[in-house]
């Protein structure tokens, strides 16, 4: 990485208070940077607090101690910069596909330009559902819903889009499909992305750098860099590189859990 990093996390410590009044520390001094346009998943096991990292580079929550910070300035509240998507893609099922993707701009501002309607289009097109446009949530399946949302993430051109298993909730052939969609999405238009997943194939084969966390309270136990050539397809899956990085990150997440 030569340029500054776009997110900086510095011995970020976070702590929530449970409801018997005693403390959680989700996580403890993790450190990392995250490059201009670079692909990084995140890897751990259930708990170690990934869900908890999205949500600080969100300004939905702030940190104990230690600091987190986006184009080296520290995130103070929710920016426009950053699109998000969630595990489930909640879209408003009263409104149409296109609505939906343009929601972000009505509750923003109270309106939507027909410029922002054309621009929810092309990011229709862009994930295939041009022909969708007028249609109901209802119609859709749950890929086609989940593009939606990946539109509507994309609606304000964001630098940077934080993704928290997107796909976990769809099924194996839908999942492998839309993880190549995304990075087709990310060759076109060049983000900051931090994918967080369960799925150590869908990591290796997204990502320029995979940081893989230790059990709660979460730190960073290892960041690997994926040495898959790009582009990826189908036979990225068969390339040696794949199966040792996928190989050495399983013994990894499994003997922690042994010991
Ligand atoms: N608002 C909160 N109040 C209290 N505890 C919380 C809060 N948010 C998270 N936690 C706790 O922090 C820890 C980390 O949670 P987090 O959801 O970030 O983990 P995760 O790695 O995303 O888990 P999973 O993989 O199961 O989704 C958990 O023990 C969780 O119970």
């Amino acid at each position: 990485m030569t340029d500054d990093p776009v997110i900086s996390f510095r011995n970020v410590v976070q702590d929530f208070k449970r409801d018997d009044g005693g403390i959680v520390r989700a996580l403890d001094n993790l450190t990392f940077d995250i490059g201009r346009h670079e692909f990084v998943a995140v890897l751990g096991p259930s708990g170690c607090g990934k869900s908890t990292l999205l949500r600080l580079l969100a300004g939905l929550v702030f940190p104990t101690a230690g600091s987190v910070e986006i184009f080296g300035l520290k995130v103070t509240e929710p920016r426009d910069e950053i699109g998000i998507v969630f595990q489930k893609p909640t879209l408003l099922p009263w409104f149409n596909v296109l609505d939906n993707v343009t929601f972000p701009m009505r509750h923003k501002y109270g309106r939507v330009t027909q410029t922002e309607k054309d621009r929810a289009r092309e990011l229709l097109d862009l994930v295939e559902l041009g022909q969708f446009t007028g249609a109901g949530i209802d119609q859709l399946s749950g890929g086609m819903q989940q593009r939606v949302a990946i539109a509507r993430a994309l609606l304000l051109d964001p630098d940077i889009l934080l993704m928290d298993e997107p796909f976990s909730a769809l099924d194996a052939l839908t999942r492998e499909e839309m993880s190549f969609e995304l990075l087709r999405i990310w060759t076109e238009k060049p983000k900051t992305v931090l994918f967080i997943t369960h799925s150590i194939p869908e990591a290796v084969l997204l990502a320029d750098r995979i940081i893989v966390m230790s059990p709660r309270p979460g730190a960073v136990r290892e960041i690997l860099d994926v040495r898959v050539p790009r582009p990826r397809s189908l036979a990225s899956l068969s390339d040696p590189n794949f199966n040792d990085l996928a190989n050495h990150i399983r013994a990894s997440l499994f003997s922690r859990r042994a010991a």
